[in-house]
């Protein structure tokens, strides 16, 4: 049994994930964390009470239950120093939460070397979107011209999302920097051609009723290409944190992307 604990267990993923936890006989609950603490866990997922109760403080919580893996879905100002604080107890943080910076990355990657104890990071746990991202870097090798349109609920608080960043890397590694569109056109509105990573235009849009979405349309002499993922609900996440939480206790160091754990 991987014994987990949720940080972010009362947000939209930390409820999700709560529930794919209790209904995995390979993993047992322990622990949960959040802002939000003093409920039963059972409170907060509608089932019989359980008898964990969410706490607030971190180090506390480790301390007591003692949990193999931490699963992080807190938001990008609080997921550094949870993974820290999770090495450095010599618990395998499994990160969800996106915004940490290549520097945090780095420093996750020696902590988790130092002290033995892997880390996984995913941009996007859905495996729809890792065929999307697989498939955008198999297309941009033939067509180069590529924008990248990136859709979520309006209360996601980092843009570009971590899926965009991360389909961008992955196309970087096929096709090098560009200009993409007019070398002279200019911007009427700040903004108006998105983000730009290396010559990659990345649009986010953010609006009430969508989950998680991507388009990676891709441009070529008289044709288009557009590959594009839905996660309609957040279910599309869990049988990747499930096989994140199984398998990260077998990982060396820092793994980043689902993919690197798929056979
Ligand atoms: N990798 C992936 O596949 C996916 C990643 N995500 C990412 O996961 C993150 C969470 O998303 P989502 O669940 O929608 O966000 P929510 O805002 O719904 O949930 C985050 C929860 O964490 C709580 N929180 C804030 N600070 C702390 C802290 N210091 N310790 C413990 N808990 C804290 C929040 O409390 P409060 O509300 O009071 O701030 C809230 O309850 C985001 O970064 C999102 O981008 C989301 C979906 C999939
Ligand atoms: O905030 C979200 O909801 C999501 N965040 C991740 C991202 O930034 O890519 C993954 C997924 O898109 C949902």
């Amino acid at each position: 049994m991987v014994r987990v604990m949720v940080s972010g267990a009362c947000g939209k993923m930390g409820r999700s994930v709560l529930n794919a936890v209790q209904q995995d006989p390979q993993l047992e609950l322990v622990g949960a964390v959040d802002l939000h603490a003093g409920s039963d866990i059972g409170d907060l997922i509608g089932i019989p009470k359980t008898g964990i109760t969410v706490q607030a403080d971190l180090v506390e919580a480790i301390v007591s239950a003692k949990p193999d893996v931490l699963v992080d879905f807190t938001k990008p100002s609080v997921v550094f120093s949870n993974a820290c604080i999770a090495l450095k107890h010599r618990v395998s943080p499994v990160i969800g939460t996106t915004g940490l910076s290549d520097e945090h990355k780095a420093e996750i990657k020696n902590l988790a070397e130092e002290n033995n104890t892997a880390a996984f990071i995913a941009p996007n746990f859905a495996i729809g979107a890792i065929l999307m991202m697989k498939m955008a870097k198999e297309a941009a090798k033939y067509m180069p011209h590529v924008e990248i349109i990136e859709l979520h609920h309006d209360n996601k608080l980092d843009a570009p999302s971590g899926t965009a960043l991360g389909t961008a890397d992955m196309i970087r590694e096929v096709r090098k920097s560009m200009q993409q569109g007019n070398p002279d056109e200019f911007e009427k509105v700040a903004g108006a051609r998105g983000a730009n990573v290396d010559g990659i235009h990345i649009h986010s849009v953010r609006l009430p009723g969508y989950v998680a979405h991507q388009e990676v349309i891709f441009g070529g002499l008289g044709q288009t290409l557009t590959i594009r993922h839905d996660s309609i609900n957040r279910d599309s996440f869990m049988p990747g944190v499930v096989m994140a939480c199984k398998k990260v206790k077998g990982l060396q160091g820092l793994v980043i992307g689902l993919e690197n754990l798929l056979d």
